[in-house]
C-alpha cells in the first residue's frame, strides 16, 4: 500500500519520433517559405520596374501565400512542436472516501430537436458513472423549459432507480443503456451470458427500458409545442416522494432539473449563459469542486472517466495548475471505413495531443472536467475584498458568494426548502448577470458562440493549464453531422466563434501573447475562416491569368519551380504523415483534404461574413443547433459511403461555382498549356489539384440522377456564378 501510493497516477509520454520528424519538417519547410518569399519579393519589384504581367493578380497571389503561410506556422508550431501522450492509473487513487464530489452538467435546448430518449440516455449514464454516488450529482439544463423535458428526467429516475443497482451489481462496462441493449452481448456483458441470475435479470431491465421507452416516446407528442422562449426559472431536485425512506435512495446521485428564466427581450448567451446558471445552481445545492460538462448528445461510455480525471487532478506533481481535463469526443454514428464528411474530426483531436505538451489543449464544449475554483477566478480574489466588491463580481446572492468559500456541508442546509428555493430562483433569472463579472471576468465568457474557445484562452492566460486524456476504450460517445448541411452548418459557427474572438478584446496573437506562451497563443489564433483569402486567391486569380496566358509561377526550367514544388509536395507529405501516425488510414487524407476545401468554399464564406457583418454592428449573431435528428434517406447514403447534396443551396453555390470555374478554364486553358507549357504548368497544377481531389462535386452536378445529386437549378446558378467571376477577375488583369 504504501508504495502504491507513492507511484505516480499519470505519466505523460513525449512521442519523440514524431516530435523529431515535425520539427525537422518545420525547419525544411519553414526555409523553403523563406525562399518563396524572397522569390516573390524579387520578382514583384522587378514587375513593378517593368509591368510586364499586371500588378494586381500577382499581390492577390502573395496575399494568400501570406495568409496560408500564417495559418501554416500558426498550425505546426502550436500542434506539431511537442505531441505527447498521457497514461492514467486510476487503480492507484486512494480510496473512496477520500475522493471529491463531482457535479455534472448536460445541456439540452431544444425537446424536439434534441430527443428525449436520446438526452436522457446521456443523463442515466452521467448517473451511473463508477463513482461513489453520494458524491455524484447529475444537473439537466434545459435551455426550452419544456415539460417534455421535464416528464422525461422523472421517468429517467424511475428507470435508474433499477439500472443503476443492475449496473453496480454485474459491473457492467457499457452503462448507457441505449447502447448496452444495441451492443453485440460479447462487449456488453463480457463473461456473464452464461449466469442464470445475470439473464433474468437482464430480462427485467430489458422490459423496463422498453416501458421507459415507450413512456418518453408518448410524451414527445407535443415536444415542439413545449418548447419555450418567454418562462420563469423551475428547478426541480428530481427523488421518488414515495420511496424517500428507503435506504436504496442513497446508492442514486442526486438529479436536478434546470431550466433557467428565460425572456423574449434578453440575451441569453447560448450555452454559455447556462453553464453560468448552472455553475450557481450547483454551487447551492452540491457546490462540488469539481465538474464535469456534458452535451445531451455525448453519453459516458466508460464509466471510469472521473476517475480518470482524478488522477491528474489529485496528482500531487500537477494538481495545483491543472484546471480542466479534456478528453476527446468520439462518436457513436460515425462508420469509420468511409468518415465521408469528416466527422471525427481528427485532425483537431490530433492537434489537441501536440498542443497537450505545451500548456494543455482548451475545453471543447464537452467531455471535460474542471475544477470549479478555476472557473470562478477565486484564486485571484485579495484576502481583504468585501462583500460589496464581491457582490460586483458574484452578483447579489449571499448564499453563492458563501459556497464559494467553502464546501457544502450537511449542517450548512438548514436553510428551509422555501429559502432555499427563493435563492435558486433569484441565481438563476435572467437578470442575474446584469452588472457583474459574470460572462466577462467570472464564469464562462460571452459574446461569441464559441465559449469554450474564448474561456479556455483566458484562463490558459490566468496560468492555469489542461490536460488531455484519450484513453483506448473511449470514455463518451456522441453524435455527429453524417450530412453536408449539417457539417458545414455546425463548420460555420465555430469558424464564426473563432473569428469573433479574434475580433475581440480577446485576440489570441494581442491578448493571449501578452499573457502565455507564444507557442500556445498560437493555437487559438488559427482562425479558419481566413482560409478564405487563399481559397479566394489561389481558386480564382491564377486560372484567370491562365485563360490568358499569364504566369504567375516560375518556368518549369527555373530552379525555383523546384522550391514551389517542393513546398506543395511537402505540405502534403507531412498530411500524409500526421494521418496515418494517428492510425487513420490512407483515404482519409483524401477526405480531409476534401472536406476542408468544401468547409473553405461555404462555411468560412459564410463565417467570415458574418463576424465583419457583426463586428461592424450589422448583424447579430445566433447560436444554430447542430442537427440531431436523423432523415432515412440520408442516413443510407451515409452508410453507402455516398455524398448527400440535399442541403441548402446557399452552402452548396460557393463551392459548386468555384468548382465549375476551376473546371472550365482549366479545360479552356488546355490549348494554352500546350503552347506555353514551360511558362505555364504550375498554373495549371492549381485547378487540376482542385477538380480531381473534389470530384464527387462534379459526379454530384453531372453524373447522379438520384436524389442527392446537386440539384440542377444550383449547378445553373453555380455556372452564372462562375461567368461572373471570370468577368469580375478579368477585369483585375487591368492593373
Ligand atoms: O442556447 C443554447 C445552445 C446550445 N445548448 C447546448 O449546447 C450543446 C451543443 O450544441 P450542439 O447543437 O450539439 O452543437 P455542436 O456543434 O454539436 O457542439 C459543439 O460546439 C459547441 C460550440 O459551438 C460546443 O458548445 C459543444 O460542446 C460542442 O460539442 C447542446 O447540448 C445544446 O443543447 C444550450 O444548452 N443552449
Ligand atoms: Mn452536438
Amino acid at each position: 500500500m504504501e508504495s502504491s501510493c507513492r507511484l505516480p497516477l499519470h505519466v505523460c509520454h513525449v512521442k519523440k519520433t514524431e516530435m523529431v520528424i515535425n520539427r525537422l519538417h518545420i525547419f525544411l519547410h519553414g526555409i523553403a517559405l523563406l525562399a518563396l518569399f524572397y522569390y516573390r519579393i524579387t520578382t514583384l519589384s522587378l514587375i513593378i520596374k517593368t509591368r510586364e504581367i499586371p500588378l494586381l493578380p500577382y499581390l492577390i497571389v502573395i496575399v494568400s501565400e501570406i495568409v496560408l503561410t500564417f495559418l501554416w506556422v500558426m498550425h505546426q508550431l502550436a500542434t506539431q512542436w511537442r505531441p505527447v501522450k498521457r497514461t492514467v492509473y486510476p487503480e492507484r487513487l486512494p480510496e473512496d472516501d477520500k475522493l471529491p464530489p463531482i457535479d455534472v452538467f448536460i445541456f439540452t435546448a431544444h425537446p424536439s430537436q434534441e430527443p428525449s430518449l436520446e438526452v436522457m440516455n446521456t443523463v442515466i449514464s452521467a448517473m451511473s458513472l463508477d463513482y461513489p454516488p453520494d458524491k455524484l450529482a447529475v444537473y439537466l439544463s434545459d435551455d426550452g423549459g419544456s415539460y417534455v423535458t421535464l416528464y422525461a428526467v422523472r421517468e429517467a429516475w424511475k428507470f435508474a432507480r433499477f439500472w443503476i443497482p443492475f449496473c453496480r451489481k454485474y459491473e457492467l462496462r457499457i452503462r448507457c443503456p441505449e447502447s448496452y441493449f444495441s451492443a453485440d452481448e460479447e462487449s456488453a456483458d463480457d463473461k456473464l451470458t452464461c449466469c442464470s441470475e445475470f439473464a433474468a435479470d437482464r430480462k427485467i431491465i430489458e422490459k423496463k427500458y422498453a416501458e421507459f421507452q415507450e413512456a418518453l416516446e408518448k410524451n414527445s407528442v407535443n415536444a415542439n409545442a413545449s418548447y419555450s422562449r418567454n418562462h420563469p426559472s423551475r428547478i426541480e431536485v428530481i427523488r421518488d416522494e414515495n420511496t424517500d425512506s428507503d435506504p436504496d435512495q442513497k446508492e442514486m446521485p442526486l438529479l436536478v432539473y434546470v431550466a433557467r428564466e428565460k425572456r423574449p427581450d434578453h440575451h441569453h448567451h447560448f450555452k454559455a449563459g447556462a453553464l453560468n446558471v448552472m455553475l450557481r445552481v450547483s454551487a447551492l445545492i452540491s457546490n462540488a469542486p469539481y465538474f464535469l460538462v456534458l452535451d445531451c448528445d455525448m453519453y459516458c461510455y466508460d464509466p471510469s472517466s472521473a476517475r480518470q480525471a482524478m488522477c491528474l487532478f489529485l496528482d500531487p506533481e500537477t494538481s495545483p495548475q491543472i484546471g480542466w481535463v479534456q478528453f476527446p469526443q468520439k462518436f457513436h454514428n460515425i462508420i469509420s471505413e468511409h468518415d465521408i464528411y469528416d466527422s471525427g474530426h481528427n485532425s483537431d483531436w490530433r492537434g489537441l495531443q501536440g498542443v497537450d505538451g505545451l500548456r494543455g489543449p482548451m475545453m471543447c464544449g464537452s467531455n471535460f472536467f474542471m475544477r470549479r475554483e478555476a472557473i470562478y477566478g477565486t484564486d485571484r480574489i485579495q484576502k481583504d475584498i468585501d462583500l460589496k466588491q464581491l457582490k460586483k463580481s458574484f452578483g447579489s446572492s449571499n448564499e453563492f458568494i458563501r459556497s464559494i468559500y467553502k464546501p457544502l456541508l450537511p449542517e450548512d442546509r438548514q436553510n428551509s426548502a422555501e429559502a432555499l428555493q427563493n435563492e435558486l430562483q433569484l441565481v438563476s433569472s435572467c437578470s442575474y448577470d446584469n452588472d457583474t463579472e459574470w460572462g466577462k471576468e467570472v464564469g464562462y465568457i460571452y459574446n461569441t458562440v464559441s465559449e469554450d474557445m474564448v474561456t479556455s484562452l483566458v484562463l490558459h492566460c490566468r496560468g492555469w493549464r489542461s490536460a488531455y486524456v484519450d484513453p483506448a476504450r473511449p470514455c463518451f460517445l456522441g453524435v455527429c453531422p453524417t450530412n453536408l448541411n449539417d457539417m458545414l452548418v455546425q463548420q460555420t459557427r465555430w469558424a464564426l466563434g473563432a473569428m469573433q474572438i479574434a475580433l475581440s478584446r480577446f485576440s489570441p496573437l494581442v491578448y493571449g501573447a501578452l499573457r502565455m506562451s507564444i507557442l500556445q497563443s498560437m493555437f487559438y489564433a488559427q482562425v479558419g475562416s481566413l482560409y478564405v483569402v487563399p481559397v479566394c486567391g489561389l481558386a480564382i486569380m491564377p486560372q484567370i491569368c491562365l485563360l490568358y496566358g499569364i504566369p504567375l509561377y516560375p518556368k518549369v526550367s527555373d530552379p525555383f519551380f523546384i522550391l514551389f514544388a517542393f513546398i506543395f509536395i511537402s505540405s502534403q507529405l507531412k498530411h500524409v504523415q500526421e494521418v496515418i501516425s494517428y492510425g487513420d488510414s490512407f483515404k482519409n487524407v483524401l477526405i480531409e483534404l476534401r472536406v476542408w476545401m468544401m468547409r473553405s468554399g461555404a462555411s468560412y464564406v459564410y463565417a467570415f461574413l458574418e463576424a465583419i457583418m457583426e463586428w461592424i454592428g450589422l448583424h447579430k449573431t445566433h447560436f444554430v443547433l447542430t442537427g440531431k435528428v436523423v432523415d432515412k434517406e440520408q442516413a443510407k447514403r451515409y452508410e453507402q459511403g455516398i455524398y448527400d447534396f440535399q442541403a441548402s443551396p446557399q452552402l452548396l453555390v460557393p463551392m459548386c461555382s468555384l468548382y465549375i470555374f476551376n473546371l472550365a478554364t482549366f479545360i479552356i486553358g488546355i490549348p494554352m498549356i500546350f503552347h506555353k507549357g514551360d511558362e505555364l504548368l504550375a498554373q495549371a497544377v492549381l485547378p487540376f489539384f482542385g477538380i480531381i481531389v473534389n470530384y464527387h462535386l462534379l459526379e454530384g452536378m453531372v453524373f447522379r440522377q438520384d436524389s442527392g445529386c446537386i440539384a440542377p437549378s444550383v449547378t445553373l446558378l453555380s455556372v452564372a456564378i462562375s461567368a461572373v467571376i471570370f468577368c469580375c477577375g478579368s477585369l483585375l488583369l487591368l492593373y
